[in-house]
């Protein structure tokens, strides 16, 4: 199995307690790793560290087998994300929001229209390509996240929530395009709280609680929601009250 991401007992604790504490996590080249957990349960904390936004107390990450505190610009320009807002420049319009990122990403200024133009179709955008981010409806402005995190045709994408505000349209061309990401062979983490979602587009389901990875579902099993809430109980029953409190 070929690693796009690789965390190796991550540590990060907030003051109080919580945060993530010490998870192994690999998402592998051709795969779809899904995080799910309750509000609080570490998901965007975990992902700022695997992208090198937050540093790790201990434990570390490896992207495309690099140590993420030595990635350059080579390993950089191989990773897409989005967590948390949409990073857009309201001023400009999607397209050329789109164009920077593409150019961010060392995609050369000759390549960087046709690209541009290829995502904006996958992501059913082109007939508000030319509005300013800033007068786009929060789902569109989602889309434009998520393009320009995808831009680029990243080996790694993670992407927080990418399905938050999303219109049914929306999710469907976005499991599309992640399904013929990962068919290209890019190693992709997502994380949602909706698990019909995750059935239809993991390959892999692992199950954060209290900052730790408690177990996995599998995607083609028929209750997720219930094996879901069995297995955070069970955590929950079996930890101490005052660890990992959030
Ligand atoms: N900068 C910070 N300082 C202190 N505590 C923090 C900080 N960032 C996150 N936390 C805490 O760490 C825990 C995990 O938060 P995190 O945002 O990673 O959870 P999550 O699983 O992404 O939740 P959600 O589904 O609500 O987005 C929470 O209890 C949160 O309050």
């Amino acid at each position: 199995m070929t690693a796009r991401l690789q965390a190796m007992r991550v540590r990060r604790v907030f003051a109080g307690g919580a945060g993530v504490h010490g998870v192994d996590l690999t998402v592998a080249a051709g795969e779809i790793h899904a995080l799910v957990g309750l509000n609080g349960a570490g998901k965007s904390t975990l992902m700022r560290v695997l992208l090198g936004m937050l540093r790790p107390d201990a434990g570390g990450v490896h992207l495309l087998g690099c140590a993420v505190a030595d990635a350059g610009s080579q390993v950089w320009r191989e990773v897409g994300h989005l967590v948390e807002h949409p990073l857009t420049y309201g001023e400009l319009t999607g397209r050329e929001n789109l164009v920077l990122a593409a150019r961010l990403h060392g995609i050369a200024r000759g390549e960087a229209e046709a690209t541009v133009e290829q995502v904006l179709t996958e992501l059913g955008l082109e007939r508000y390509a030319g509005v300013r981010a800033r007068r786009l409806s929060l789902g569109n402005r989602q889309r434009v996240g998520i393009a320009a995190a995808m831009v680029h045709e990243p080996r790694v994408i993670v992407l927080d929530e990418p399905s938050n505000s999303l219109d049914p349209a929306g999710v469907i061309l976005l499991r599309e395009s992640l399904r013929r990401r990962a068919a290209e062979g890019a190693g992709i983490l997502v994380s949602s709280h909706h698990l019909d979602e995750v059935a239809r587009i993991a390959d892999r389901i692992t199950v954060l609680n209290a900052g730790r990875a408690i177990g996995t579902l599998d995607p083609s099993g028929t209750d997720l929601e219930r094996s879901f809430f069995a297995l955070v109980l069970a955590d929950d029953e079996r930890r101490p009250v005052t660890e990992g409190a959030t």
